[in-house]
């Protein structure tokens, strides 16, 4: 089990996780969710090691690949070079996942700049699904997509997920559902 232990973890004055403490079945899905503000995010952060915890023990996530609810592309670059950039793949492999979430041909030559928001979304998506690591955090991946892209994106994370343990942050049941998810957490009952 990976797992989380009396997490405590402030912002500011405000203490946002208190005493936070779950297992997540190793290899498997986990879902989370819970009110808007309760600190869902804030522990992706935290497991991404992009926001220290004040307390608590953390074990079994050495090295996530994360998607954030804001997209994080270098401006500048095309799709296919964000990710094999960050993901160490080829810009081929990055093109071709790239058609399976629905590019165009002609939208493997803009920059990221020149994206849609749901187009930069499908590619930080990509990025964090090529990336290698033990686990995948996802923070509502699936939020904003049209129902015809939705499929073919959730067909591509279901198809790259490779058992790594993985939480999926978000307020929609359909997606434990798709991603027949093994474990789901509902943040408040848990704090
Ligand atoms: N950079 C920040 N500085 C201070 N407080 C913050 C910061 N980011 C978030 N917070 C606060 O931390 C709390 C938890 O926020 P968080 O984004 O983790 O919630 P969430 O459960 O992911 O919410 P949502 O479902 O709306 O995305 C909120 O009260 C929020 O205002």
């Amino acid at each position: 089990m990976a797992s989380v232990h009396n997490l405590i973890v402030k912002r500011g004055e405000a203490e946002i996780l208190k005493n936070f403490s779950a297992e997540f079945p190793e290899h498997q899905v986990t879902a989370v969710s819970g009110r808007s503000g309760c600190g869902k995010t804030t522990l992706l952060s935290v497991l991404l090691n992009l926001l220290p915890a004040d307390s608590g023990e953390i074990h079994g996530f050495q090295k996530p690949s994360a998607v954030f609810q804001e997209d994080r592309l270098l401006p500048y670059l095309t799709a296919a070079k964000n990710i094999s950039v960050a993901a160490g793949c080829t810009e081929t492999a990055a093109e071709k996942a790239l058609l399976q979430v629905g590019f165009d041909p002609e939208d493997l030559k803009k920059n990221a700049v020149q994206l849609s928001g749901g187009m930069a979304r499908r590619v930080s998506i990509v990025r964090a699904m090529l990336t290698s690591g033990d686990a995948v955090l996802l923070d509502e991946p699936f939020k904003g997509l049209d129902d015809l892209t939705r499929e073919k994106v959730m067909q591509f994370v279901k198809e790259n997920l490779k058992n790594r343990t993985t939480i999926l942050v978000t307020h929609d049941p359909r997606d434990a559902k798709d991603l027949a998810a093994a474990k789901i957490i509902e943040m408040e009952t848990e704090k």
